[in-house]
């Protein structure tokens, strides 16, 4: 649906030129709801940009919908961006005109009738939610109803494809979340291809079903989403996936922790779906010579799937625990031993935290 193949971007600045897209190659296919994750000045905002030609790529194509958008007359992209709407952090409405208005710009600039307008701008105003504001002015409503009306105006044209732009930046989480629900029955409803560029890994969480990390200009990791949140490569793919979803023991677990007994050692564990529901723990007091400790436990859903991570402490002989760690291999639980600071794995004794809670 969306293809960019060895996409570049330079821009100068002074006597620097600053490479903002550096060969991005990266396919969004139809109906995905893919986000672009990166941190300030990696690339996205520019990269966004190029679909609709708001950024003109200095090398490589831009095709959309089979059709690369850089070889285009201006004609023909005219008619070619119709299928594209998008939307703003900050919402790019006009504030002295009414919902209706900001809603109908599209069409009332593409010559559409009246009597037409009105039936297409009520109808994604009744989508968004917004059919009691039509007659209202944009500074009388909140951020969230902003970006509705950002949402009905980009909708009014009927387009294949929706560009998010950072596009709940500026909302509360709880309005971001409402917002999110939208895009995601706009995914299905309309049945649209969303690409939506994000600094928040939650937004990823939420509705994405593919995403791709960039850094510098270049993406340095891409993936289906359970796949990035389960086994991210990259240091900058562990800090997003980190902000969402944590794995990692606890600092004040840590301290309590005293380094001392070989025989106790610590592993994090990530069960994915139909795993979560496993009585692992359990499992393993009964089958094997070891006890364990529980240090610490999360589940989280990606695409309703359930996500569950567990740091646990297993106290027993080196060759108990190795069996241990084959066992839950095999039930098909990712299993690593826990690795402090790139040091070599720690073991740990002592504190009330070291006192077994099973067997
Ligand atoms: N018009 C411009 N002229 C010069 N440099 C630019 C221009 N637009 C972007 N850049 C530079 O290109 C790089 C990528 O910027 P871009 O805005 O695409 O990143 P971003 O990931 O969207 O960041 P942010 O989230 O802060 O918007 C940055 O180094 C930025 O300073």
């Amino acid at each position: 649906m969306i293809e960019f193949i060895g996409t570049s971007k330079q821009y100068r600045l002074d006597k620097k030129i600053i490479k903002a897209l550096d060969h991005i190659d990266l396919k969004v296919n139809k109906g995905d709801i893919f986000g672009v994750i990166g941190f300030s000045g990696a690339g996205k905002s520019t990269l966004i940009r190029t679909v609709n030609l708001l950024e003109t790529p200095t090398e490589g194509k831009v095709i959309v919908d089979g059709k690369d958008l850089t070889t285009l007359s201006k004609r023909q992209l005219r008619e070619e961006k119709k299928n594209i709407g998008m939307i703003f952090q900050h919402f790019n409405l006009l504030s002295s005109k009414t919902v209706f208005d900001n809603v109908a710009m599209p069409l009332t600039l593409s010559g559409v009738n009246k009597r037409e307008i009105e039936k297409r701008v009520n109808e994604v105003l009744k989508f968004v939610g917004l059919e009691s504001k039509t007659t209202a002015y944009i500074d009388q409503l909140s951020g969230g109803q902003k970006q509705r009306v950002g949402i009905a105006r980009a909708l009014v044209t009927n387009p294949k494809i929706l560009l998010c732009d950072e596009a709940t930046s500026a909302l509360d989480p709880q309005t971001t979340k409402s917002i999110l629900e939208l895009l995601k029955r706009v995914n299905i409803e309309y049945n649209i291809t969303i690409l939506i560029i994000t600094h928040e890994m939650e937004v990823i969480r939420e509705i994405c079903n593919r995403v791709a990390v960039m850094e510098n200009g270049q993406i340095i990791e891409t993936g289906n989403v359970l796949e990035i949140f389960s086994a991210p490569k990259t240091k900058t793919t562990r800090d997003f996936v980190q902000s969402v979803v944590r794995d990692e023991i606890p600092q004040s677990i840590y301290e309590q922790l005293q380094v001392a007994n070989p025989n106790e050692r610590i592993f994090k564990l990530k069960f994915i779906g139909v795993d979560v529901g496993q009585p692992i723990v359990s499992e393993v007091v009964k089958k094997f010579s070891v006890d364990i400790n529980v240090l610490f436990g999360n589940i989280t859903e990606l695409q309703k799937i359930p996500f569950g991570n567990l740091i646990i402490e297993i106290v027993g002989a080196d060759t108990e625990t190795e069996k241990v760690v084959q066992f839950i291999k095999n039930r098909n639980v990712q299993i690593e031993e826990v690795l402090a600071n790139g040091c070599k794995p720690r073991n740990y004794s002592g504190s009330d935290l070291g006192n077994p809670i099973y067997g």
